[in-house]
């Protein structure tokens, strides 16, 4: 089986050697507190969308991480690609802002069977040639920690969208999904994230799961919700791998001093 490698060097201020040809980010910001390493997320990224609400975050909390600045020459920085959703939580005054930089503000507002998030990730799939798709990274900033029927829906972007690598952020860990479709090999970045960890069986049972590198690791082990799951691990090396027959949500604290 092929093997998908994972690191997180998008974490750490970026360096032409770390990030080198292998990947090429975009970031999408929700509706929610803006992580506290967001700059660097957004130094990483070549496209930047804020769905919807997303864009009062960036207005509101890019200026407070750089205090000394002038709010507005911060904002003009930090200016995104497009705004994406259906356009009912951006406030009046920070439409207007954007749309007088010029940014493409698109109102999608007639679907609503799927999020914002789904239509941000949909836009950037959209966007990038099948060739470059499998270079694509989604980041998605402030995905976790808020109401539990978006972070649900947040989660379920990773099932849609299974054969895109994206990851879910918050302040205090990552989120991803391992298809079952490859055997999974992730580089820990031990200086901004970790040792806590868990692989979470939530779309279907796995009846096989082999892991190294953990802790607790699992030999050929069965996971199910109402049975087994791996939940509070520990990384204990540099290099984990994962094998399963099925697809399973793989996340890492981050830490907090980054
Ligand atoms: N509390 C939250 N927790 C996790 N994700 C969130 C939260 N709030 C918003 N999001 C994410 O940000 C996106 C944009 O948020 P926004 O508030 O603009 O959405 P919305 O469609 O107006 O939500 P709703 O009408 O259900 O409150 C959502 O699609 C969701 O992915
Ligand atoms: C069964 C079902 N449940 C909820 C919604 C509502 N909904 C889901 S996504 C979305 C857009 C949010 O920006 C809305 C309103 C639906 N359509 N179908």
């Amino acid at each position: 089986m092929e093997v998908m490698r994972h690191t997180s060097t998008f974490l750490r201020p970026p360096t032409p050697a770390a990030d080198g040809p292998s990947l090429a980010y975009a970031l999408v910001v929700l509706n929610q507190r803006l992580p506290r390493f967001a700059p660097v997320l957004w130094n990483h990224a070549k496209l930047r969308i804020f769905a919807d609400g997303g864009a009062n975050r960036v207005y509101d909390g890019m200026p407070k991480f750089f205090p000394e600045q002038d709010p507005s020459e911060i904002r003009r920085r930090y200016k995104p690609d497009i705004i994406r959703g259906d356009m009912d939580s951006i406030r009046p005054e920070v439409q207007e802002f954007y749309c007088n930089l010029g940014v493409k503000i698109e109102d999608v507002s007639y679907d609503q069977d799927t999020t914002d998030l789904h239509k941000c990730i949909a836009f950037i799939c959209d966007s990038t040639p099948e060739l470059d798709k499998s270079k694509l990274c989604i980041l998605v900033a402030g995905a976790l920690g808020g109401r539990f029927d978006h972070e649900a829906g947040n989660i379920n972007v990773l099932y849609k969208f299974s054969g895109t690598r994206i990851i879910l952020l918050s302040d205090d860990c990552l989120i991803q999904l391992l298809p079952r479709t490859h055997s999974h090999e992730i580089h820990i970045q031990s200086s901004v994230q970790g040792p806590h960890c868990g692989l979470i069986p939530i779309g279907a049972p796995s009846a096989s799961t082999t892991t190294t590198g953990l802790q607790w690791d699992l030999t050929d082990t069965g996971m199910s919700f109402g049975g087994l799951i791996s939940t509070s691990n520990i990384v204990r090396e540099e290099r984990i791998t994962v094998n399963s027959d099925s697809d399973l949500l793989w996340t890492i604290s981050i830490k907090k001093d980054i």
